[in-house]
C-alpha cells in the first residue's frame, strides 16, 4: 500500500487540518500518517486557541515516520512559525522526500490567522523551493506573488510569478472567486485550467486541506501531477456536493460519499 504523511495542525472540529487530511488520504486509498505542528481549539464558527508544538517535537515525529514507514508523498498544511518551517525543510531535505504538496495556509475561513506575519517570508524561502506543487487560494497567491488578483488572467499572472520565483508548480485555487470554482495549474511553463461548477453551499470548511491531501494521495499512488489535480478536483466536488450540514458556521465536507471505493483506485 502507498503511504502519505500530513504535516499540519489539528482542527478539533474535524473539518480541516490533520483530521481532513487523514480522512481524505484514507478515502483516496493511501495509508495516512501525521506530524502535528499545532493544536487548534476550533469549530465551524472560528478558532479560539492555538498551541504550537516545539521544533524538537516536530522533528521527532517526522523522524519517527521516515525512519520506519517512508511516505510516498508529503502534504504540508498549517505551520505557524519560522522555527517550525525550518525544521520541516531541514528534515525533508535530509530524507530527500519526494512528491511534496505545500498548502500555504495563512488563515481559516473564519478569518483567524494561522501563520505569524514574520513566518511568511520563511515559508517562501524554505518550503516553496521543495514543493512539487504549491496550492494557494486567491488571497494567499496575492501575498506570495505580491500581485493583486481581479480575475482569471490575474490568477495566471500570479501563478507564473510564484513559479518563476520559487521554481515549483503552482495551483492557484478559485474557491474565493466570484465566478465558478476554476483552479489554474501552472507547470513546466504551461497553464491549464481545472474547471468546476460553483456548488451553492456555505459548508466549505477544510476545502483547501482536502484538495491538497487528495493531490498528495494521488501523487503517492503514482499518478502524474495533472492527473492528480484532476482526481483531487473530482474528489472535492463530490465531497462538497454530498451536502453535509453540521455546526453553526461554515461546516465540514462529507468524506463518506464514496463507499464504492472509486477514488481509492491505484494507478494502472
Ligand atoms: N463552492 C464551491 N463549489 C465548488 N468548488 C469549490 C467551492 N469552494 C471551493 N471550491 C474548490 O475547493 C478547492 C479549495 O479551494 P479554496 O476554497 O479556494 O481553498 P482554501 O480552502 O484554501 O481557501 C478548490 O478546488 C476550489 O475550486
Ligand atoms: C488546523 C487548520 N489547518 C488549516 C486550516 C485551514 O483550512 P483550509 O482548508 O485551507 O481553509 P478553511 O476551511 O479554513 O477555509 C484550518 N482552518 N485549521
Amino acid at each position: 500500500m502507498r503511504t502519505a504523511l500530513s504535516i499540519a495542525g489539528s482542527d478539533s472540529s474535524g473539518g480541516a487540518g490533520i483530521q481532513a487530511d487523514l480522512k481524505t488520504m484514507t478515502m483516496n486509498g493511501v495509508f495516512a500518517m501525521s506530524a502535528l505542528t499545532a493544536l487548534t481549539a476550533q469549530n465551524t464558527t472560528g478558532v479560539t486557541a492555538v498551541m504550537e508544538v516545539t521544533p524538537q517535537f516536530l522533528q521527532n515525529q517526522i523522524d519517527a515516520v521516515f525512519e520506519d514507514i517512508r511516505p510516498d508523498a508529503v502534504k504540508i498544511g498549517m505551520v505557524a512559525s519560522s522555527e517550525l518551517i525550518r525544521t520541516i525543510a531541514q528534515r525533508l531535505r535530509a530524507y530527500e522526500a519526494a512528491n511534496i504538496v505545500v498548502d500555504p495556509v495563512m488563515a481559516a475561513t473564519s478569518g483567524a490567522r494561522l501563520i505569524k506575519e514574520e513566518a511568511i517570508e520563511t515559508l517562501k524561502e524554505e518550503l516553496l523551493p521543495l514543493a512539487t506543487v504549491v496550492t494557494p487560494n486567491i488571497p494567499e497567491a496575492e501575498i506570495l506573488s505580491g500581485e493583486t488578483i481581479h480575475n482569471e488572467d490575474g490568477m495566471v499572472a500570479a501563478a507564473i510569478k510564484i513559479s518563476e520565483m520559487y521554481h515549483c508548480a503552482v495551483l492557484c485555487k478559485g474557491g474565493h472567486s466570484v465566478n465558478d470554482a476554476n483552479d489554474l495549474l501552472y507547470v513546466d511553463g504551461k497553464a491549464r485550467w481545472f474547471t468546476g461548477r460553483r456548488i451553492a453551499t456555505s459548508n466549505t470548511h477544510g476545502t483547501g486541506c482536502t484538495l491538497s491531501s487528495a493531490i498528495a494521495s494521488n501523487l503517492a499512488k503514482g499518478f502524474d501531477l495533472e492527473t492528480s489535480v484532476q482526481r483531487a478536483k473530482d474528489y472535492i466536488s463530490r465531497a462538497l456536493s454530498a451536502n453535509l450540514d453540521l455546526g453553526k458556521g461554515s461546516g465540514p465536507m462529507n468524506h463518506a460519499f464514496d463507499l464504492s471505493g472509486e477514488f481509492a483506485k491505484e494507478a494502472e
